[in-house]
Formats: C-alpha cells, structure tokens, sequence
C-alpha cells in the first residue's frame, strides 16, 4: 500500500515540465482585506491578540502584509468561488443529467474512489470511520482530496524523502495542474480530477501545499510566529480550504461563506501547531525546530536548549504559551463546524476533540516532548467519538433557535 503513496513522482517522457510560480495571492488592497474583517470576520482581531506577529501592529506608513493577511486574501478568494460555483453547478447538474456516462469511465472512476477509500483506511482510521457518516457522493470526494494530501505530504516526509528535488516537486505541481484540466496521471489523480469537476474547489490551496513542501526542503527554522503561521498554512490550512466545498455548508446556516472557511483554516493551523509540539523533540533529531526564534529568545531558549532537551522551567513557561495559542486556534475553528452540513459535522468534531487532546497529554507528560510522544490513548478515543456525535447533534439542533452569527 504505501507503494503507491510513495510512487507519485513519475516523470514522463517527452513531457515538459516547466517551473511555475507557486504562490501567486489574490490581488486585493489591504484595505479591502480589512473591510471583509469588519463585516463580521475576525481572522485579524483573532490573530492580532497576545501571540500576533509584530508586523500588524507596525505603525509605519506602508508596512509589510502578514502572513495572516496574505492567507487571509486566500479565504476570501476561496469564499467567493462557492458563491460563484453554486451557480453554475445548478447548470451542470442539468447537464450531466443529459449525458450517459459509458459504463467503463463510470466503473473506473468507481475503482479509483474505493481505493482512495481504502489507503484512507488504512492511514486514519478514525476519520475513515468518520467519512462513512457522509453522503456517499461527498464521503468518496473527501477520500480523494485525503489521498492527493497523503502524497504530496510522503513526497518530503516518506522513507523516499532523501530523493525529493524542488524539481520533483514542480513535476507534481505540473500534474496537479493536469488533473485540475481534466487530465489525470493515475488513479488517484482521476478520483481527484472528478471531485475537482464536480465541486467549487480551487487549485489554490493545492498549489500551497506543495509550497509548504518546498518550504521544508529549504527551510529548517522559523524567524516569528508570522512565518511559522505561513508553513502552517501551507501543509495544514489549505487540508480545511480544500475540505469545506466537499463537506458543505449547511443550507440553514447564516453565517458567511468566509467565517466557515476562516474557521476551517483556524483548524488546519491548530492542528499543525499541535503536530508540531507533539514532535519537537524528533524533529529536533531531524536538525529542524519549527518554533518561533523569537518567542524562544524571548523565553531565554536557544536552539542548543532544544538539541539537549532538557526540561526546565523556562521550556515549561515556553510550552504553556505555545499550547494556549493552539487553543486560541481551536477555539476559532469550533465557531464553525455548526454551519457544516450535518453529516460533515461529526467527522471534524471527533477530528478535531481528538487532536486538541494531544495538548492536554502534553501537559500530561510534564511538557516533556523531547523524549516522550503526547498520544491520546484507544480509551480516550472511543470516548471522543460519542462526544463529538453528541455535538454535532446539539449543533444541528440549536441552529433553528439561533439568531444569525454574522
Ligand atoms: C473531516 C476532515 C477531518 C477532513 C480532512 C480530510 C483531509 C483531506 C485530510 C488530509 C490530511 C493530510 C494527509 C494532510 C497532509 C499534510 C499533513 C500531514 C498535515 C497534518 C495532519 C496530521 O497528519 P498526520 O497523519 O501526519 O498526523 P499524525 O502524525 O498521524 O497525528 C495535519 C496536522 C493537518 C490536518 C489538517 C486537517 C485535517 C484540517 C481539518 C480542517 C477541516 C476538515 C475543516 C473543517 C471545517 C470547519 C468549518 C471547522
């Protein structure tokens, strides 16, 4: 199985594959992106509390844009294409409705999603169980966006990650490229093409996380939290951006397309930043600290604390903010799971209890996370499952009670 995961990069011949940019931002003023805030999104204050970056409070004339804002102009962006897509597909349904798909397209395609529904399986149990809540349409789409994901996150992470190139990478950039125009390389790639087709999903958030990849073939320590929260974006925000259009958006909610998919990056961020305190100390075992500098002068740390990691007072006090503001991140991401639609909700819920639980066995562990794991036990997650069911549930309910949230 992880054969195929790590069998992704497969150069054809003939085939020429140019270097294209990769992240290319919305160009929108950054009083337009202020103004999208005002009306009822709070990315900017969320982010602009204790832990901000220095730069959004900068009072120079024309200072730098944040990570936070350029991520930011990506939601917008994403927003309005569900806008725009909901329109169209009204269209296309009418269309496909008209057409007889031949018999064998259909079974391939079929094939392609089962096996997407099967290395999913196999790779996160949990959330497989999770997806099969989901309408079979949506269930099999999520599957194909978590398999593309798996890859181009083996491609810097798997045991072939030795051999990855920034050339290697352009060649999967092209390919994704491919498959968005409706020609796919593989299997995996056709699944994916067809859920591409069939819901408002914007390359965008896929051509950020191959950024992210490239960031850490290059890149092994950050400055400040405002470039830690643009990896973060890269390999795990984009994962929400690219989720929302499948899992929907339920019809009753009354909240903005771009509070839901700033609550879905808020989760990706607060997922990645829990990832990456669980794996400080084998990280450091691989010469890389994704930690603030800053934050870690600041506390009295240098990178020497963190090769040698020991657990000190000081790494205490550092961890404890590290852990609060993954917190702040889940807490913004739970104002949206309500608004999915109902059968997405439960995944997320338990995706999301379940992984804010390694902070509480991290606290556990004495902020030891050098030489222990924080891992959230079978008992535990058994138990989450009820409780994010239970949530989804209360969520669905209160909605027709709720007044408008923005
Ligand atoms: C319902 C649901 C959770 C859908 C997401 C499904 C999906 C497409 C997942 C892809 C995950 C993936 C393979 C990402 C590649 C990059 C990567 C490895 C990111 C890290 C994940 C943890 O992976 P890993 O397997 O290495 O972890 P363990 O070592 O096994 O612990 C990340 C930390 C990021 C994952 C990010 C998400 C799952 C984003 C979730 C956000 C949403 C689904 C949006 C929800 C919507 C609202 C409105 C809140």
């Amino acid at each position: 199985m992880s054969g195929v995961l790590l069998w992704v990069i497969c150069p054809k011949e003939n085939a020429s594959f140019a270097a294209t940019t990769s992240y290319s931002l919305v160009p929108k003023s950054r009083a337009q992106v202020r103004s999208h805030n005002s009306k009822g999104c709070s990315r900017l204050n969320f982010s602009s509390g204790v832990f901000a970056a220095a730069s959004l409070s900068s009072a120079v004339a024309n200072p730098p844009r944040s990570s936070v804002e350029k991520v930011y102009e990506v939601v917008l962006k994403q927003a309005a294409l569900v806008k725009e897509q909901k329109k169209e597909r009204a269209v296309d349904v009418r269309k496909e409705k008209g057409q007889t798909d031949s018999m064998t397209r259909g079974d391939l395609l079929n094939g392609a999603y089962n096996r997407c529904g099967e290395v999913c399986a196999e790779y996160a149990k949990t959330f497989y169980l999770g997806t099969l809540l989901m309408t079979p349409e949506r269930r099999r789409a999520v599957w194909a966006i978590y398999v593309w994901c798996r890859r181009t996150d083996e491609l810097v992470d798997g045991p072939n990650a030795s051999h990855i190139t920034p050339k290697a990478l352009d060649r999967w950039e092209q390919r994704l490229n491919e498959l968005f125009e409706g020609r796919p390389y593989d299997m995996y790639d056709a699944a994916l093409s067809d859920t591409v087709s069939k819901y408002p999903v914007d390359i965008q958030p896929f051509k950020d996380m191959i950024e992210g990849m490239r960031t850490d073939l290059k890149k092994s320590r950050y400055k400040d939290f405002d470039e830690l929260y643009l990896y973060c974006y890269y390999v795990a925000g984009t994962v929400g951006l690219m989720s929302v259009p499948v899992m929907g958006i339920a019809p009753e909610s009354k909240a903005s397309t771009e509070s839901v998919y700033n609550a879905a990056l808020a989760l990706g961020i607060a997922n990645q930043l829990t990832n990456i305190l669980r794996d400080v100390g084998e990280d450091a075992r691989r010469g890389r600290i994704y930690l603030p500098q800053d934050e870690l002068a600041q506390a009295g740390l240098s990178d020497e604390d963190i090769f040698n990691g020991k657990v000190t007072d000081k790494w205490r006090s550092f961890m404890k903010g590290q852990i609060k503001r993954a917190r702040m991140f889940f807490d913004e991401a739970e104002k949206g799971v309500a608004e999915l639609n109902d059968a997405s909700r439960w995944p997320v819920w338990a995706s999301l209890l379940l992984y804010k639980q390694i902070l509480d066995s991290i606290e556990a562990n004495d902020y030891d996370n050098f030489s222990k794991r924080a891992y959230v036990g079978k008992t535990k997650k058994l138990a989450s499952l009820p409780v994010a069911y239970c949530r989804a549930l209360m969520d669905g309910s209160s909605k027709f009670a709720k007044p408008a949230r923005s």
